[in-house]
């Protein structure tokens, strides 16, 4: 989702088709198999949830949150991810609409995830962001994470880099097996 919004909207103009941006994620194998499973939020949804249930809090699945779907209504029963890519582009200009407003506020738009640690609160989404804001500025598959604690507060912590493609996913899995094998020890 990183990639699609970073190629669809980028800062300065520009970006192609949202159903094109969507199959360039795709063949760059930067989506999920079938890229309904980013599109409706879910993936996003299951990375907060690990990220929330590390933060303390008690969630109970990724659809126990709001998660806003970027499929259109019509598309939803579609029987197979090829069937839905060939229909998404008709529905090209429900986001050239979402790309124009923000732009006219002088803003990008970005899929974020949310956790408000002390109000329990969880959400996944489309925001609008200034084209100054560190998100605004991500390049490529590049995800960003930003802390904002009482100590990093107006300016939080970030972590950014690489949040989708073979390598980096290879490399995850291999970090994971490892702490398993640490476990079983
Ligand atoms: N694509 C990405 O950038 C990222 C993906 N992920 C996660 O990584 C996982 C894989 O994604 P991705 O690599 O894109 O998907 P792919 O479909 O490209 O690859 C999945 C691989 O897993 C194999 N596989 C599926 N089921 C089984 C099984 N039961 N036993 C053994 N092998 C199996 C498939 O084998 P076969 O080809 O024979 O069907 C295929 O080689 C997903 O859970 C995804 O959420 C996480 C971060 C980034
Ligand atoms: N499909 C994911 C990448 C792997 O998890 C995404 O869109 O960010």
């Amino acid at each position: 989702m990183s990639f699609l919004f970073n190629s669809f909207m980028p800062v300065g103009g520009g970006g192609g088709k949202f159903s094109e941006e969507v199959k360039k994620a795709k063949d760059l194998g930067y989506t999920e198999p079938d890229p309904r499973d980013d599109l409706n939020g879910q993936d996003v949804a299951r990375k907060l949830t690990i990220l929330a249930r590390i933060a303390g809090l008690e969630i109970q699945s990724p659809t126990s949150f709001p998660v806003q779907s970027l499929i259109p209504k019509e598309l939803e029963s579609c029987k197979s991810g090829d069937e839905f890519m060939q229909k998404l582009g008709q529905y090209d200009g429900d986001m050239e609409k979402l790309k124009k407003e923000a732009a006219d506020e002088g803003k990008v738009v970005r899929f974020v995830g949310s956790i408000d640690v002390q109000k329990n609160d969880v959400k996944v989404g489309l925001e609008k962001f200034d084209v100054s804001h560190p998100i605004a500025a991500l390049k490529g598959s590049d995800n960003i994470i930003s802390f904002y604690t009482k100590r990093y507060g107006d300016n939080p912590l970030i972590i950014q880099g690489a949040g989708a493609g073979g390598d980096v996913t290879a490399m995850g899995v291999t970090g994971d097996l490892i702490k398993v094998l640490r476990l079983l020890r």
